[in-house]
């Protein structure tokens, strides 16, 4: 079916010009064709395939998670209750370090089931074991940035290893599986890679021609132990080594001055606030609202499960909004539709992926969502805005499209074998626990 519509729905589109829609909208191959209030024009009717009948259900952009690693949903409820480097260190590392190809695979997996069982259409994703990572993405039929994130603790043969596999892998993936994989590199963090590290980083992605994406100023030990090593804050330190001279994505972001703020917005470097797992590792809570009104792109990351512990971008949205009211005293520092926009369009943007997806206009691609609005929670229908944000979560989603594809119908995985990948990642489990 190439071209398709949908009638009798409500649609949160997130295009200013027109952010709440009662109508109709047509998909034509991997694009919204066209849109409108009321009925379908006779026309649309005609050339449609196929009919979705949107009574009952709220539609709007998918939604994009700007930070994860979805192959450590294996290790979900493996180390709770710790802080960053103790549970890097002692309980995530030593199990990765166990990681195959097959488990990245099954990990990837589960998270993408997850993921799209909870509304997400694209997600960021740094790990090991890439091309497994990718395997996942063109089976599933999601749309994702995905990087080797290397880690420089090692001795200078295996730096250069890793470091020549993640530019093979950005070579080799950019613009695969029909345009919905894009890739960038990543150094994972300024306390795990070396300056002259994390150059030869910024320099292969000057060369791929390649956003750069990292974990920075997670935490207040990481931002003093940058002080004591380099005489600078992380954002000075990466800055300083060319960093930001990329399209550039930080994840966290929690502990930053003013100055380090205006540093971030200069510079264009877009912000994945991942208020779940920095609450869960007491890490910190991020200065969004000052990041927002400095102009700096801020979209919402999960981080992983095994840090989170779901990959349910509704929560990331709804805790947006209020974590930033609680924290400042002021209930307008994150108001929902500034929420909603950080879940899709600023995600869009932070990937490079603005006019392309995380809003339903003509032109862009039909990466769009249906919630169930039949649920109690959803009424009365004052404002569905208002009910995205804070009432709404993961397990509304009914229905998931990518590119056009139907990804999910009513809660069923159409592209995923969800007993399979259930079973093989209780054995991947398994296999790594010993
Ligand atoms: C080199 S692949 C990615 C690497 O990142 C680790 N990781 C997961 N969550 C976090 C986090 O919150 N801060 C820093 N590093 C994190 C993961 O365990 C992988 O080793
Ligand atoms: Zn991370």
């Amino acid at each position: 079916m190439n071209r398709w519509l949908i009638e009798n729905a409500t649609m949160i589109t997130m295009d200013p010009a027109k952010p709440v829609l009662e109508g109709w909208l047509s998909v034509d191959g991997s694009k919204i064709a066209a849109m409108g209030a009321g009925s379908a024009p006779e026309e649309e009717k005609r050339q449609a395939g196929g009919t979705v009948n949107g009574d009952g259900l709220l539609f709007m952009p998918g939604l994009i998670n700007t930070h994860g690693h979805a192959a450590m949903s294996l290790l979900r409820g493996l180390a709770d209750d710790l802080k960053l480097q103790e549970w890097l260190e002692n309980h995530m590392w030593p199990m990765e370090a166990k990681f195959t190809g097959d488990d990245v695979y099954w990990g990837t997996s589960l998270a993408a089931a997850e993921m799209i069982l909870s509304g997400t259409t694209t997600f960021v994703d740094m790990y090991d074991h890439m091309d497994r990572v990718a395997e996942v993405v063109e089976q599933s039929g999601m749309r994702a940035s995905l990087t080797r994130g290397v880690i420089g603790l090692c001795p200078p043969d295996v730096q250069t290893a890793k470091l020549n596999e993640a530019i093979s892998f950005a070579r080799d993936w950019h613009g695969k599986a029909d345009g919905r994989i894009q890739t960038m590199m990543s150094p994972h963090a300024p306390y795990t890679c070396p300056p002259d590290y994390i150059e030869r980083i910024v320099a292969a992605a000057h060369e791929l021609g390649l956003p750069l994406h990292t974990h920075m100023s997670e935490t207040a030990a990481e931002v003093a132990q940058n002080l004591k090593d380099y005489g600078v804050r992380p954002v000075e330190h990466l800055d300083r080594l060319g960093l930001f001279s990329r399209p550039s994505l930080v994840a966290h972001a929690v502990h930053l001055n003013d100055e380090e703020i205006a540093i971030l917005a200069e510079r264009g470097v877009a912000v994945s606030h991942n208020p779940v797992s920095n609450l869960k590792l007491a890490s910190g809570v991020a200065r969004v609202p000052e990041l927002l009104r400095a102009g700096v792109a801020v979209s919402l990351g999960t981080d992983s499960a095994a840090s989170n512990n779901n990959l349910d971008l509704f929560e990331e949205i709804r805790l947006a909004a209020l974590l930033h009211k609680g924290v400042s005293g002021d209930p307008t520092a994150v108001p929902a539709a500034e929420a909603l926009r950080m879940g899709t369009v600023y995600g869009a943007k932070s990937i490079g992926l603005d006019g392309v997806t995380g809003m339903l206009k003509p032109g862009m691609r039909a990466d769009l969502i249906a919630l169930d609005i039949r649920k109690p929670h959803f009424v009365p229908a004052t404002d569905y805005m208002s009910h995205l944000v804070y009432s709404a979560s993961g397990a509304d989603v009914a229905h998931v499209w990518v590119d056009g594809k139907q990804l999910l119908k009513n809660r069923e995985l159409l592209t995923l074998d969800a007993e399979k990948i259930r079973f093989e990642a209780q054995r991947a489990f398994g296999r790594l626990k010993g």
